[in-house]
């Protein structure tokens, strides 16, 4: 099988590195450069990608390269009065070959475009998997570019917690060790990934075999998931979609409050739930939060009673209470004190951010459900502020 990496920031050069390393080398890894300029720089330094982990660096090679941008090599001439004709305009890049696993580790308001120009390689027998913080990016594809259920490729999710930087482009520099949860949506055919649970077991996806009539449909899906699952040394796991749910749920809270206070404050993830102020509004967002997903909650259990299921006396999960909600961004904030969000370097380089995917995200569930949300809006609001009003240096 081959794996297409897109996005080669640390999670993507994390992912890519571990992935290299661990896989035997007849399942080649592609990395997909931004620019040419980015393949060129990447060939000179040897096509390698460095990975450090306390001040020791290790090197990952035996990686193909593919530029994203097929027009890129246009820019130089962009100006000219050359036309179409002019072979200086032709894409250098013309990759044509399906694409079977594509890990994307862009960020989530960079998704769509990037997910874009790969669209004529992607199939409904590829696998796609998504590695970004915020939610409502899966949302987002489906409306856009993949509304027809049948020819939809399979979709992972998956929430990642690993402190990374990239010192350079592609040295990246493990700074905090987390996890990476993952779970398969379930597709249009109703097959039934998760029915051996509580175990998960790479045969419900489809057997190792010549009994499963659609097995070339799955294959990709069900090599996706073994080889992220053979990434022990990034703590990954597979989870059912409920889990992994929950899981992305907590951190888009998480990084609802810590990014845009960082972004807004500039400062490190360990100052802002240092003082009071910075707890209470923390505490303000948390319980916004609970309270859409608790709305959430509820109308899904309402829809599943109507629709015949037995919902006995489900409780709303203690993980989503404000009070766990504070708590784990307490403990975030304390594991990554020496960090600058990812938000915050954002901002710096004068880049979007991700918030309509984070406070973004849980306005809208809000709106759905008629929760009224200030904090969140506030800090929506001031970030935008952000955006249009550069950092003094
Ligand atoms: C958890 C946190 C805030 C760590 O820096 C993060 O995920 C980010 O920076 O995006």
């Amino acid at each position: 099988m081959r794996i297409h990496i897109l996005g080669l920031g640390p999670i993507g050069c994390l992912v890519a590195y571990h992935l290299r390393r661990t896989l035997p080398a007849r399942h080649p890894i592609t990395i997909i450069h931004k620019t040419q300029r980015m393949a060129v720089m990447a060939r000179q330094a040897g096509n390698i990608i460095t990975m450090e982990t306390s001040g020791v660096t290790i090197t990952a090679n035996d990686f193909d390269q593919e530029t994203a941008d097929p027009h890129d090599e246009m820019l130089p001439v962009r100006n000219s009065k050359s036309t179409s004709t002019n072979p200086a305009f032709a894409p250098k890049s013309n990759v044509t070959t399906p694409i079977e696993s594509l890990i994307v580790c862009v960020k989530a308001h960079k998704t769509l475009t990037a997910i874009r120009d790969l669209l004529p390689r992607i199939s409904k027998d590829s696998t796609i998997v998504l590695v970004q913080n915020g939610m409502g990016v899966y949302e987002h594809l489906i409306q856009n570019l993949f509304r027809n259920q049948e020819q939809r490729p399979h979709f992972v999710l998956a929430s990642v917690n690993h402190g990374a930087w990239l010192k350079e482009y592609l040295h990246v520099v493990h700074a905090g060790a987390g996890d990476l949860t993952f779970g398969i949506v379930p597709d249009y055919h109703g097959r039934q990934f998760e029915a051996s649970l509580p175990d998960l077991n790479l045969d419900d996806i489809t057997p190792n075999t010549h009994n499963d009539p659609s097995a070339n449909h799955y294959l990709s899906l069900r090599n996706t998931i073994a080889a992220l699952s053979s990434l022990s040394v990034l703590n990954t796991s597979w989870k059912s979609m409920y889990d992994t749910h929950m899981t992305m749920r907590r951190k888009v809270v998480v990084n609802a409050v810590i990014n845009p206070l960082t972004a807004l404050l500039n400062c490190r993830n360990g100052d802002v739930l240092a003082h009071k102020s910075g707890q209470n509004i923390c505490r303000n967002v948390c319980q916004e939060a609970s309270n859409a997903f608790q709305a959430q909650w509820k109308s899904e259990l309402k829809d599943a009673s109507n629709a015949g299921h037995d919902v006995g006396d489900a409780q709303f999960p203690e993980a989503l209470s404000a009070a766990s909600l504070v708590l784990e961004c307490k403990r975030v904030a304390e594991l990554t004190r020496f960090n600058y969000s990812s938000m915050l370097m954002d901002v710096r380089r004068a880049r979007d951010t991700e918030i309509l995917f984070l406070n973004g995200y849980l306005l809208g569930l809000g709106r759905k459900h008629n929760i009224y949300m200030p904090a969140n809006n506030l800090l929506m609001n001031m970030m935008d502020l952000r955006s249009r009003i550069p950092l003094l240096s």
